[in-house]
């Protein structure tokens, strides 16, 4: 499926259940919204945060990605989730613990049986250990139907095997690049988990690091101030995008036509690299546009 946003660089879990954070949210920078309706919805407030869900969608602004998190589909509320999301106007379903690709067909004739438009995606959290061992079958069926991105739940992952990574996720790291190759492989997005201390702005800023190095599109974060450590790390360095410059300009100039291969600033530079150039260029244009959009209200 050929995708329509290209920023997912911050994409911010806002609970279902909180009025104010859900006001709050349309006025945010992240370039998505996960509206959740699953883990931080109480089971007796499931059907009240559907309702109010259902009403902040309907008058929503928020210029970016809008996704909702519904509970599991083969559950009543997931059901009544999914009915609600379908007429909602976002871009995609979100669907919690996928541990097989029959979970997204019954997820995609779901949306189908209700009509729901092409446009409408379903993204996929991958966070337990089946899900993780089989992330590629899951990521190679999907796409033939409604999938476009994976999203690591790490805090689920930690709770259903009991590892306990150290502060550089050191024994996490080969189950995420599992899910991350998986995800390439099938030309999904995929985006890392989340970083649960509110405090640790460093650790945060690491991580996210940690995670653009390891090549995820981008971070889910839990609150407004995680978002511009996210966008910053996530979008293309002032030193990127100098190179990126450098670059096509070397490749446009006369004497360098025709040809395969150049130097620029003592470094052997290919077409390849001349088309990640554009990539890097078309991003910045992109975040540029995106910020003009978008009025500065973050805490
Ligand atoms: C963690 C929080 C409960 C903290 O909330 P709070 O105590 O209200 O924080 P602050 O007082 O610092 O908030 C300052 C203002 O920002 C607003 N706010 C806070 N969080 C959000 C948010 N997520 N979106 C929008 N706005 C937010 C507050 O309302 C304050 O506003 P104001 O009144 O104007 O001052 C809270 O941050 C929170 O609930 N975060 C999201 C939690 C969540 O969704 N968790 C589930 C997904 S994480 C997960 O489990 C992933 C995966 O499944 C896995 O397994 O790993
Ligand atoms: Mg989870």
């Amino acid at each position: 499926m050929t995708k329509t946003h290209s920023l997912l660089r911050s994409i911010l879990y806002v609970p279902g259940a909180n009025a104010r954070a859900l006001e709050k949210s349309d006025g945010l920078r992240a370039d998505g919204i996960i509206y959740d309706l699953e883990d931080a919805v109480a089971p007796e407030a499931k059907g009240s945060s559907r309702e109010k869900l259902r009403e902040h969608l309907a008058a929503s602004q928020f210029p970016g990605l809008k996704i909702v998190r519904v509970n599991p589909i083969e559950t009543r509320e997931g059901t009544e989730d999914i009915l609600m999301a379908r007429g909602a106007g976002i871009d995609a379903v979100l669907l919690p613990k996928v541990e097989d690709a029959d979970m997204l067909e019954d997820a995609a004739r779901a949306l189908n049986e209700m009509d729901a438009p092409p446009s409408l995606r379903i993204w996929a959290m991958i966070e337990t250990p089946r899900g993780i061992a089989r992330a590629e079958k899951i990521a190679r069926k999907g796409v033939r139907g409604r999938l476009s991105a994976f999203v690591v739940g790490t805090n689920d992952i930690r709770l259903a095997t009991n590892i306990q990574p150290d502060a550089n996720r050191t024994e996490l790291l080969p189950w995420l690049m599992q899910i991350v190759l998986a995800a390439k492989a099938n030309g999904l997005d995929v985006l890392d988990g989340v970083f649960g201390d509110l405090r640790d702005a460093e650790g945060l800023r690491r991580e996210c690091a940690a995670g653009r190095r390891m090549g995820f599109d981008g971070k889910t974060v839990i609150h407004p101030s995680q978002i511009d450590p996210a966008n910053s790390i996530f979008g293309p360095s002032e030193a990127e995008i100098g190179e990126a410059e450098a670059i096509v300009a070397a490749f446009g100039r006369p004497d360098n036509a025709g040809r395969g291969v150049i130097q620029v600033d003592g470094r052997m530079i290919e077409r390849l690299h001349l088309t990640q150039a554009r990539r890097v260029l078309s991003r910045r244009d992109e975040i540029a546009a995106r910020s003009a959009e978008t009025s500065s209200k973050d805490a």
